[in-house]
């Protein structure tokens, strides 16, 4: 605890994970430097104290925890820019798409401690999903990213070649759960109630299931049967729902997702 962290590329994932260690006082604001070319936007994190600036090498110099969130295509910029900053004291780790550990330390042409992190948005709540692998990692160092990613959410040490699936199930995810939830809504809406309403009752309805899988470590499965009495409501929304694709159309965005960025 108490490491000085810079997040490099302080877009959507990068200001999430910056609110996330200052809500969750993993991190003080003096402790924590935000990067990115146009630091306009960065104005609410500089007002809470968060160090924000545009140099990326000031920013590896002065922290130990190097966390890269730029997108995938700025990688190889980003990197070769700030190597010689970087040495055997600084963790980086890599929240970005596709960029393997073995990429990064031939960019950087030394042996650090290397790690790839796949949270999602939820970060900035305490309540992402982390995939995590590592490449030179000592057990100490594994802690520590261990506990700060444990502090934002959930997490799951995988092997490297399940990243993309990982990207998939659990970035990407998140999407696939809006889009879900929202339909809900619009279902709700047509059924009589207001558009707040409706928002609110889906996804706390949402929550809740997911909560009950989390906590009781049951199946879907079982949980549906206590809610579909027989010759009731739910089984026949259930059944239109299969008839229409429901479980097919989900299987088929995941794998349309996981072939978009897989390179087995
Ligand atoms: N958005 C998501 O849900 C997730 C995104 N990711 C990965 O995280 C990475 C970032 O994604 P987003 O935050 O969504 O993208 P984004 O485009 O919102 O953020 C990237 C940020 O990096 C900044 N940037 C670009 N070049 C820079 C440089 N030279 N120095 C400093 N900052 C620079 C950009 O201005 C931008 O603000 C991507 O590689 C993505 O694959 C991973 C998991 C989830
Ligand atoms: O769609 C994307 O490329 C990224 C990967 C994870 C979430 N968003």
């Amino acid at each position: 605890m108490g490491k000085r962290i810079a997040i490099i590329g302080g877009g959507n994932l990068g200001t999430a994970i910056a609110e996330g260690l200052l809500n969750s006082g993993f991190s003080k604001a003096g402790d924590l430097t935000i990067t990115k070319r146009n630091v306009a936007t960065l104005k609410p994190l500089k007002e809470k104290g968060v160090h924000v600036t545009d140099d990326n090498t000031e920013a590896v110099n002065k922290n130990e925890i190097i966390i890269l969130a730029v997108k995938p295509f700025q990688v190889a910029d980003v990197l070769r820019s700030v190597k010689e900053s970087l040495n055997e004291n600084k963790t980086l780790i890599s929240v970005v798409t596709g960029v393997l550990l073995a990429d990064m330390e031939e960019l950087v042409g030394k042996k650090l401690t290397y790690f790839r992190a796949m949270p999602n948005t939820a970060i900035a709540i305490q309540e992402s999903m982390t995939c995590i692998c590592s490449k030179n990692a000592d057990k100490a160092t594994a802690k520590y990213v261990n506990d700060l990613f444990s502090t934002l959410g959930k997490i799951v040490t995988i092997d490297e070649k399940l990243m993309e699936a990982a990207t998939i199930l659990g970035a990407c995810g998140t999407a696939y759960a809006m889009r879900y939830i929202r339909a809900n809504i619009q279902g709700g809406i047509e059924i009589g109630f207001d558009a707040t309403t409706a928002s609110l009752i889906a996804a706390q309805t949402v929550k809740g299931a997911a909560e009950l899988l989390l906590k009781k470590g049951t199946h879907p499965e079982q949980e549906i049967d206590k809610v579909t009495t027989p010759k009731g409501c739910t089984i026949a929304g259930l059944n239109e729902m299969e008839h229409r694709g429901f479980s097919s159309s989900l299987i088929r965005g995941v794998v349309a997702s996981y072939k978009k960025i897989a390179k087995d």
